[in-house]
């Protein structure tokens, strides 16, 4: 869907995007996450040729960019969405899906419904949570093949969100494929394949969410019916911080909990919290490793 090479974009002297090698699949939802600032928006731009890369190459949907029936392909909805006027946004939508080559209303109407969206404002007087409403339904409504949708989350109440993220699986479901960017790992983690997470404008790593989780530090704790000996847990592959008082046992966990939970079945447990794996930790991680990589690139550099 998406492929790119070198692909760089600076603003004057100042770096948007370095040398991005990407690829996005067929059929899976890619969660592309970074702080402010990181690139995401840089990216997104430059795969929509809303602008023009300093270099590099890419391809969307095969094709170059600049070809203006990639874009008929793809549902968009940018990180700021201006809309403005005394038009209704029910009206908004009628008009781009016409545009886009007939949208039922009915498929409008069903998208506002299950986003609680308020078609009949005046666009001008809209809300910010409506405003993003309204974004995704142009960005959902004509069924396009490829998704693109930057910091989509933003400004949705937590059941909207949940609700949007429904939407996503069943894009998924068809087979259809999403880009979609945030800040928040946790708005993507749980209806991502993969993540790409970038920093300072350069990709600094793209992972497996099922393998992310595998990597990610665990709290665990097991209760048992009587005081349990200190040595049978200790030395197990991925335990850490093992702390054993009277029947309790708390640990953390690298990676898989097999060896633990097999030690733990030896006396009779009668409580266990395993609290989730904490990615948010990991992708810390890899915020501050690639910080002091490349603190001195960060500095000014010639476009
Ligand atoms: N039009 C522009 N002119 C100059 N610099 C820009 C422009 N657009 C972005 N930048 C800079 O490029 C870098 C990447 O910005 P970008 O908007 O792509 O980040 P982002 O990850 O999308 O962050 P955000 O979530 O804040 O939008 C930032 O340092 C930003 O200041």
């Amino acid at each position: 869907m998406v492929q790119t090479e070198g692909l760089t974009k600076f603003y004057g002297g100042r770096r948007g995007l370095e040398d991005l090698d990407l690829e996005i699949r067929p059929g899976e939802v890619f969660g592309y996450l970074g702080p402010n600032g990181a690139g995401k928006t840089t990216t997104i731009r430059l795969l929509l040729d809303v602008i023009r890369p300093t270099r590099g190459r890419m391809t969307v949907l095969g094709a170059d960019p600049r070809d203006a029936a990639v874009r008929s392909r793809i549902g968009y909805l940018p990180g700021e969405l201006a809309l403005e006027g005394r038009e209704n946004a029910a009206r908004y939508l009628a008009f781009l899906g016409a545009v886009r080559g007939g949208v039922p209303a009915g498929r409008i109407e069903g998208l506002a419904e299950r986003l609680e969206a308020d078609l009949s404002a005046p666009m001008g007087k809209l809300s910010k949570g409506n405003r993003q409403k309204i974004g995704l339904i142009q960005a959902f409504m004509h069924e396009p093949e490829f998704l693109i949708l930057d910091e989509p989350t933003s400004g949705l109440d937590p059941l909207v969100q949940q609700e949007f993220l429904s939407m996503v699986r069943e894009v998924r479901a068809s087979g259809r494929t999403v880009l979609m960017s945030s800040h928040v790992l946790a708005e993507v983690e749980h209806v991502s394949d993969r993540v790409g997470i970038v920093r300072s404008g350069r990709l600094v790593a793209v992972e497996e969410v099922a393998a992310l989780r595998e990597k990610a530090v665990r709290r665990v704790e097991f209760h048992f019916d009587a005081p349990v000996p200190r040595e049978a847990f200790e030395d197990l592959p991925g335990v850490r911080d093992l702390r054993v008082e009277g029947a309790g046992v708390r640990c953390t966990i690298d990676g898989r909990p097999d060896a633990l939970v097999k030690a733990a079945a030896r006396f009779t447990v009668v409580h266990m919290v395993s609290a989730e794996p904490d990615l948010e930790e990991i992708f810390l991680t890899y915020y501050s490793g690639e910080e002091a990589r490349h603190a001195r690139a960060d500095v000014e550099e010639p476009a």
